[in-house]
């Protein structure tokens, strides 16, 4: 259910959509993702809470540089109760093998807050992990801490939750230093998720420590080993490429709006998978761009694509539930409708999975956008380089 500004659109694919989340571990070394699946239709009638826990609207107003009672106030009036297009808990539909797809979120963001994206892929045929980072990059996220029975010694008694909230750049602190270091925890972490779903996906069921009742045993044999993705958004994008050049499991990467910044450039030679870029037309700046042309040259399949009218928040879910007001002061939206710009990049995203992966579906049918032909889309870049770089290009 949306609000009176909209709403996040539903998956357009094939498949119906089930949610569901996934903790394992009792500390911070677990791996914590929101699974979005292909599932049997009419086996669950709740739709997925967009935003699950009010601890989130706090972490949300510290990044946002806000008063957290008066953030807390805002977002529960605006998304309390905002739902998002996937059946929660539905039952996942078994009976053939999904290519599987990590999603990595942005600084500030969260594992629920890209469900367009997720859901658009999970209905198409992916099973999509968009797992939450706990390198403190997130606006808020937590583990369950088993708390010392007094007494009797080792015993754990219940446990608690333990929430991890933003972690500001400090006054004098090198930016690159800490997200250097943070975008190295993540790609361990998307690693670790792989290793989660692989371990599911021989019938192994995960311990959940969230207290969900999900039946893990159908997605024995449901994920194609062979054709795994690492996608995500901005630090997101980051981390995809920095994950690329560490697992050698995924076999492509799609970078939305990536920011480079956290990257060393000794990753970069170790990147040979397929890797897409798909740019907004207002965030992208010369020496970010020169970033992913070090890694576009060479033979290997590298793709930018730039999506006209489009803003870095064009990728999040946010970007449908705000009015044109509040859209414009916080730039969360562009000139381009918000449905239109996710299109295009889902569907690029898809046409660019197809030829990786070698899928036998029908997203060749939006190659065009991958070469930057179609309404609202360019080849490359808006970004005038400096004329040295552009030779290069050549
Ligand atoms: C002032 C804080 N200052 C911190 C460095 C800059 C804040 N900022 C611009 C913002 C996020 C903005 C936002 C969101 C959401 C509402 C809402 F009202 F709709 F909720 C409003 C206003 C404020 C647009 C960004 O950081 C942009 N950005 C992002 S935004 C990812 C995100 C986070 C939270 C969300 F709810 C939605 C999306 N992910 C990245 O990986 C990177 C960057 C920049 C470089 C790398």
């Amino acid at each position: 259910m949306g609000n009176r500004f909209g709403r996040i659109p539903a998956g357009k694919g094939p498949y119906s959509v089930g949610c569901t989340d996934l903790m394992t571990g009792h500390n911070i070394q677990g791996i914590f993702l929101r699974l979005y699946y292909p599932s049997q239709n009419g086996t669950s009638s709740e739709e997925t809470l967009w935003i699950p826990k009010k601890e989130y609207y706090y972490g949300l107003s510290d990044f946002l540089n806000m008063q957290r009672t008066l953030g807390e106030f805002i977002f529960a009036c605006f998304f309390g109760s905002m739902t998002c297009p996937a059946k929660w808990n539905a039952v996942f539909k078994p009976g053939e093998k999904y290519p599987l797809i990590i999603f990595s979120h942005g600084l500030g963001a969260f594992r629920s807050i890209y469900s367009a994206i997720c859901i658009e892929m999970a209905s198409q045929g992916f099973v999509v992990a968009a797992v939450e980072h706990r390198d403190q990059s997130a606006s808020a996220t937590y583990y369950y801490e088993g708390k010392p029975v007094s007494g009797a010694k080792g015993k754990v008694s219940e446990l608690h939750e333990e929430w991890i909230y933003y972690r500001k750049l400090k006054a004098n602190e090198d930016e690159f230093y800490l997200r250097h270091q943070q975008v190295q925890q993540r790609a361990d972490e998307c690693t670790r998720a792989v290793d989660l779903m692989l371990d599911i996906n021989s019938g192994k069921p995960p311990m959940n420590v969230l207290p969900l009742n999900f039946n893990w045993i159908l997605l024995k044999d449901s994920i194609d080993i062979q054709k795994i993705t690492v996608m995500g958004h901005s630090f997101g994008a980051a981390t995809a490429i920095e994950t690329l050049g560490k697992d050698t499991r995924f076999k492509c990467g799609i970078a939305l709006d990536a920011w480079m910044l956290p990257l060393s450039p000794e990753i970069y030679s170790r990147v040979h998978q397929p890797l897409l870029f798909i740019n907004s037309e207002k965030f992208q700046w010369a020496a970010n761009i020169l970033e992913m042309k070090k890694l576009s040259c060479g033979e290997r399949e590298r793709k930018m694509i730039t999506i006209e009218g489009s803003v870095h928040q064009s990728f999040p879910d946010f970007t449908f539930l705000v009015g044109s007001i509040v859209g414009k002061i916080f730039n969360l939206k562009g000139e381009i409708d918000p449905n239109l710009a996710i299109d295009i990049s889902n569907k690029a995203s898809l046409a660019f999975l197809q030829k990786c992966l070698g899928l036998k579906k029908d997203f060749n049918r939006w190659d065009a956008l991958l070469d930057g032909k179609g309404l609202n889309v360019i080849q490359g870049t808006n970004i005038d380089l400096p004329p040295v770089a552009s030779q290069s290009e050549q």
